[in-house]
């Protein structure tokens, strides 16, 4: 299905960017992988492993690992930017820095940075100069990187601004095992992503509280529908979060050990600390920080959003999950669809 055989530039190799590197090698295009730490770059070219994010797997020799960001992005036209939405700014600054011809971005991760308030493609923007910058593309969707790298078959979306960017990453990446649609709607793409790991967190937490299945299909349920009223508010299409990068990757995420959301969720039901959580997980929770930017973006657009506040509480006031529960349920009586029909007419009428 990919016709032309590109050099990549993949940055980032933790779980993701190694996984998605596997994909564009299994098209036959020539993959650089670089990564911050010089000890895994030798691992990767001289074992073809690495170890410490996809332990299983064997990578195919047409991953490189690059430690020279220069090396890595000579001649190169599209960034597959792969490292925790904490770290954006920090790469794409060093990006900045050796970048000489326009490129297209297509990043994976899926955060919201508190205090800003910005989406990563937002923040992408903001620290690319324009002269330097083709396109940002989103890529998005129920994908554990485990899974990925054992070439389960899994669906994602991309998306963009520019649908004709969108479109070449879907073609450097679609095969029989990884099937890649397209959406138009950056904005809910970006929301459903970021949004559903604050749910895993929460569905986690019941689960290592003991509660059931009920409890964790109440909180998926309730839980889209508090991603959908913020992120129609925000201008996203209400039916994204019915797809893929919306109740896709909150299923996968709320009901998988493989998600780092859920674990460190059921880690705080059993009754570990947070920073105890943190500090032995060894890979990013983008849960965490994305609570308090969705805490601080349902006060902005004036949305409600239970679940993320009484997640907030648990996470940085020091209330019980038992009791942040008791409060979800104690909660006064409602209707089940209104706030998002609210939303969607104060949309008609601004229109
Ligand atoms: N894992 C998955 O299945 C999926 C992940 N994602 C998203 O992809 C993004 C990346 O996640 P994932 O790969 O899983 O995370 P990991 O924790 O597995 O890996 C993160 C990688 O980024 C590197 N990194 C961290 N900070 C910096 C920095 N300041 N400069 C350079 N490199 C840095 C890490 O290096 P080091 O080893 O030195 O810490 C590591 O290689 C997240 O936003 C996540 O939500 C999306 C879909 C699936
Ligand atoms: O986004 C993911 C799967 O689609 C990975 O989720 P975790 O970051 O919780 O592992």
């Amino acid at each position: 299905m990919n016709q032309t055989k590109t050099a990549i530039a993949v940055i980032g190799a933790g779980s993701w960017g190694t996984a998605l590197a596997m994909v564009l090698a299994d098209n036959g295009h020539e993959v650089r992988l670089w990564s911050h730490n010089e000890e895994q770059v030798k691992e990767i070219n001289e074992k073809h492993t690495n170890k410490k994010y996809l332990p299983e797997i064997i990578l195919s020799e047409l991953i490189v690992a690059y430690a020279s960001l220069s090396d890595t992005l000579a001649g190169v036209d599209t960034i597959i930017l792969a490292v925790p939405t904490k770290a954006i700014r920090e790469v794409i600054g060093k990006i900045r820095a050796v970048q000489i011809a326009p490129i297209t971005i297509a990043h994976v991760s899926k955060g919201i940075e508190p205090d800003s308030l910005m989406r990563i493609s937002e923040i992408i923007k903001e620290e690319m100069p324009n002269e330097l910058l083709k396109d940002v593309v989103v890529l998005s969707g129920p994908s554990h990187a485990e899974e990925v790298s054992l070439r389960h078959p899994t669906t994602v979306t991309v998306t963009s601004e520019n649908m004709d960017a969108a479109g070449k990453i879907q073609d450097l990446f679609i095969n029989n095992n990884f099937r890649v649609y397209t959406n138009s709607d950056i904005i809910g793409v970006e929301i459903g992503g970021a949004l559903k790991n604050i749910i895993a967190l929460a569905a986690g937490i019941t689960d290592g509280l003991g509660y059931g299945d009920n409890a964790k299909a109440a909180l998926m349920t309730r839980g889209l529908a508090e991603i959908a009223r913020l992120g129609t508010k925000m201008g996203a299409n209400p039916l994204t979060f019915s797809g893929l990068a919306g109740i896709g990757d909150l299923i996968v995420t709320c009901t998988s050990v493989h998600s780092r959301n859920w674990r460190a969720g059921n880690l705080l039901g059993k009754g570990k600390t947070l920073e105890e959580v943190l500090d032995n997980m060894g890979m990013v929770v983008e849960g965490v920080r994305t609570t308090k930017a969705a805490y601080q973006l349902a006060k902005k657009y004036d949305v409600k959003m239970p679940i993320t506040f009484a997640l907030y509480d648990v996470l940085f006031n020091g209330k019980s999950a038992i009791d942040a529960v008791d409060v979800l349920m104690a909660r006064g009586k409602t209707h089940e669809m209104e706030d998002l029909v609210n939303v969607l007419d104060e949309r008609n009428i601004e229109d």
